[in-house]
């Protein structure tokens, strides 16, 4: 039976939860499960502290597990990323007060304020930056400078509400972009049912990333509207019944339906249709 840790708290714990369920698993309707059993697929559920997450999966107790990037990097643990999933998606970053420091060589001799330490030392170490203290804390980083115990922070940026809340700006590259990822252990071997849940996670992605598009076209206009919608491997055509258009179906990402629908029609496609993928298996 494969054994998979999801976060049971925070940013990842709903979104980790909802894309199983998408997935076909049973997922927890009571917050407080600590495991869940589902002999259906073959699979068991840990529900554990994000950060503990890679622990698990390093220490090989629990065969894969769902974390963020940025807490996988942190922790150190024998487990590396198996697969993005697409949501949590987050920058890491340094801030300080508007106006004090502006780039990362002037960390050097600063103290530096995180819930991620060994995120933070790796990257001043790799820039030949040496800091005076990194301080470790558990959360509200943002309130560190004011309160006296540093002069900088990194942490988490999604939207930057909270910094600009606190007066702070971001300087320097991003230290990592993050996101949601599956996790495995470094070394052992891939476990049973991993190709599985892969292909299904897999599977949930691409509906989420992808929509099927239906649109007709003059067949003297469908080599242009092709090359519009080359989709992922060929676009099924299928000529119409007048002998003079063929309908076109093709995977489109979401995010650029819009324009490609403009395309499509300056082109000369009409009836075009944009349907929402349920799921797949490509
Ligand atoms: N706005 C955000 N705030 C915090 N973490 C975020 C955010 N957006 C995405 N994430 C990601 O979520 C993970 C952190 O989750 P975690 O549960 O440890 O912290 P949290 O969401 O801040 O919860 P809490 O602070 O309540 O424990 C990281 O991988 C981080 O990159
Ligand atoms: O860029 P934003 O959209 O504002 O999000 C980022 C903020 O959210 C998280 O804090 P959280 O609310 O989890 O509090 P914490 O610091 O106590 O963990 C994170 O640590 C940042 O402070
Ligand atoms: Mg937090």
């Amino acid at each position: 039976m494969l054994r998979i840790a999801v976060p049971n708290k925070g940013s990842l714990s709903t979104p980790a939860t909802d894309m199983l369920r998408e997935a076909g698993y049973r997922q927890r309707r009571d917050g407080r499960e600590l495991v869940l059993t589902d002999a259906d697929n073959d699979v068991e559920f840990f529900f554990l502290r994000p950060r503990d997450v890679a622990v698990y999966v390093g220490a090989g107790t629990v065969d894969v597990g769902i974390t963020g990037r940025d807490l996988l990097l942190d922790s150190g643990a024998a487990a590396v990323e198996h697969l993005p999933l697409g949501f949590a998606g987050s920058t890491f970053r340094y801030a300080a007060p508007a106006g004090t420091i502006t780039q990362v060589d002037d960390i050097a001799g600063k103290r530096v304020a995180s819930s991620y330490t060994r995120l933070v030392a790796d990257h001043l170490a790799r820039k030949g930056v040496e800091p005076s203290a990194i301080v470790h804390l558990d959360g509200a980083v943002e309130s560190s400078v004011r309160l006296g115990v540093a002069d900088v922070i990194a942490d988490v940026v999604e939207t930057g509400t909270t910094l600009r809340a606190a007066g702070m700006e971001v300087f320097g590259e991003p230290i990592l972009r993050s996101e949601a990822v599956m996790i495995r252990h470094a070394d052992a071997p891939e476990p049973a049912g991993l190709d599985v849940l892969t292909r299904r996670l897999q599977g949930v992605i691409t509906a989420r990333e992808y929509v099927l598009l239906d649109y007709d076209v003059p067949m003297e206009l469908l080599d242009a509207a092709v090359a519009v919608t080359p989709g992922f491997e060929s676009p099924t055509v299928s000529p119409l019944h007048n002998g003079q258009s063929a309908a076109v179906r093709s995977m489109v990402r979401r995010a650029d339906t819009n324009r490609v629908m403009d395309v499509l029609y300056e082109v000369g496609a009409r009836g075009i249709l944009v349907t929402s993928i349920h799921a797949c298996r490509l």
